[in-house]
């Protein structure tokens, strides 16, 4: 059973256990899930797993895996034994790399939810063009979703602002995780398709993905408050 029905997740990208348990500290299982990203978990492995679900949070692992097929089911897997509630993968990995991930799930019958990666929400259209995609990001991120969601993924990361689109194309049950996540009081760093917390979920993200504005606040819990609000 879910540890809560929040729909927030919690960015803990810190470089060390200790600064993002002293996080995870001041913050409820009951009001959100957490995230451990590619910094934290190369500097403290595992052992920010356990740590974090021996405090009772759901965590998504987003490491973003992108190998041959067989690797990525492996690690997929690998993460799953481990417990997380969420892992994920790039979807420009492709068909064959999907369905070796969700058919090594399925196998193994882990419930883990595998999600997909389409572009990530610090790119524009013209980053498209750099690495040869001659597409829009909306149409970029259509194809990728529609792609995962043949291959049996639970659903993707991407924008607030594709998640419309990607309701009506792929459904209300199909997960739209959705960082670039940016209240009215913070702003918008490294990110390029931002949306509101509040307009996030009016558009139909399932969950919403927020780093930098509630560690980086001031309060961290306030900041974290503000939004809870924001969203009832
Ligand atoms: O497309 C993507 C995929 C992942 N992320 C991750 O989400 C958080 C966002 O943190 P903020 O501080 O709220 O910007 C971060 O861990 C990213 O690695 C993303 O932003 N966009």
């Amino acid at each position: 059973m879910a540890v809560t029905e929040s729909p927030l997740i919690i960015a803990l990208d810190y470089p060390s256990l200790d600064a993002a348990l002293c996080m995870a500290d001041q913050l409820d299982p009951s009001w959100c899930r957490l995230k451990v990203g590619k910094e934290l978990f190369t500097r403290s492995g595992p052992a920010v797993l356990e740590a974090l679900h021996g405090r009772g949070f759901d965590v998504f692992l987003d490491l973003k895996f992108h190998d041959i097929p067989n690797t990525v089911a492996s690690a997929v897997e690998a993460a799953a034994e481990q417990g997380v509630w969420m892992v994920n993968l790039h979807a420009s990995g492709g068909r064959a790399m999907m369905e070796a991930a969700a058919t090594r799930l399925a196998q193994q019958r882990l419930t883990t939810h595998l999600i997909a990666v389409t572009v990530l929400t610090s790119m524009q259209d013209r980053d498209l063009v750099d690495v040869g995609i001659p597409s829009s990001v909306s149409d970029q991120v259509t194809r990728l979703a529609q792609l995962a969601k043949q291959s049996g993924l639970h659903g993707v990361v991407c924008s607030a602002q594709e998640s419309t689109q990607l309701a009506s194309l792929c459904g209300d049950e199909f997960l739209k995780v959705t960082p670039g996540i940016r209240p009215a009081f913070a702003a918008a760093n490294d990110q390029q398709r931002i949306m509101t917390p509040r307009d996030a979920m009016q558009a139909g993200s399932t969950h919403l993905v927020v780093g930098r504005p509630v560690t980086q606040a001031e309060r961290p819990m306030e900041a974290l408050k503000a939004i809870q609000q924001e969203l009832e």
